[in-house]
């Protein structure tokens, strides 16, 4: 077992960065967003004229990501890119190209590397099942797919109903299926994963489950 691991897992806009980051703080831990990888590769395909479903060229792309994670921006080729990667067409394409094998095995390395001495608190849909396997805590963040197309729907200063929203919840279910039904490394709780569904629980209250259950080991 990796005492120094907290690895969660789940669906899209569950709360998975917001919780992880402030676990991490809360433990003074470093944090891998491993979806950000994932966006980065679809997006830096786009910038190369390289297609969603090439999966060698993506993996060349992916291997040879050019990314830097400094304290405020992330840096694709030196650019800032943290808007341009967090829009739902990029959410897409990531989701696209996490499906091929061989990215996922490019990127594999990269995520591990996140951990250091104090620990690593690391967010995305196969923390628990690949890439920490011995993550001292597992934690599948979920709520219902209505719950979180609210808090994205508020996240972009939309409005609780309407066109817009229905899309973005569209969005979330057919992303979501999808990264449950590939067949690699697909999003599913492990048996030994602690689930904490926060449909009806605020930030606070999630963050301090998962230090609670920490804390219980
Ligand atoms: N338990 C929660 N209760 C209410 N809002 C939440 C909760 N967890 C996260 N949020 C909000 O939901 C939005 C999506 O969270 P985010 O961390 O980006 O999700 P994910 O990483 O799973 O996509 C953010 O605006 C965040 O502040
Ligand atoms: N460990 C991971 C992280 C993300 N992915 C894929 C699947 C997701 O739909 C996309 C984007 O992930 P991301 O966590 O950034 O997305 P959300 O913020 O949850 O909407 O990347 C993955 O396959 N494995």
């Amino acid at each position: 077992m990796n005492q120094k691991v907290i690895a969660i897992d789940g669906p899209s806009a569950s709360g998975k960065g917001t919780v992880a980051a402030r676990v991490a703080s809360a433990l003074g831990w470093a944090y891998l967003d491993s979806g950000a990888l994932y966006r980065l590769t679809a997006l830096y395909a786009r910038q190369q004229g390289v297609a969603w479903d090439d999966e060698a060229a993506l993996a060349q792309l992916a291997a040879a990501l050019p990314v830097a994670f400094t304290d405020g921006a992330v840096l694709l080729d030196g650019q800032a890119v943290d808007e341009a990667i967090r829009g739902e067409d990029i959410g897409m394409g990531a989701s696209a190209v996490a499906a091929l094998p061989q990215v996922r095995s490019a990127l594999l390395q990269r995520q591990r590397d996140f951990l250091t001495a104090q620990g690593l608190v690391a967010d995305g849909r196969d923390m628990a099942s690949v890439v920490f396997p011995q993550a001292a805590l597992k934690v599948f963040l979920t709520a219902s797919a209505e719950v979180r197309a609210q808090r994205r729907a508020r996240q972009l200063g939309l409005a609780l109903d309407g066109a817009a929203f229905a899309q973005i919840l569209a969005d979330i279910e057919k992303r979501d299926a999808a990264d449950r039904s590939r067949t690699v490394a697909p999003l599913a709780p492990q048996a030994d994963a602690h689930i904490l569904d926060t449909s009806a629980l605020d930030i606070d209250a999630s963050v301090k489950k998962v230090l609670d259950w920490y804390r219980q080991i």
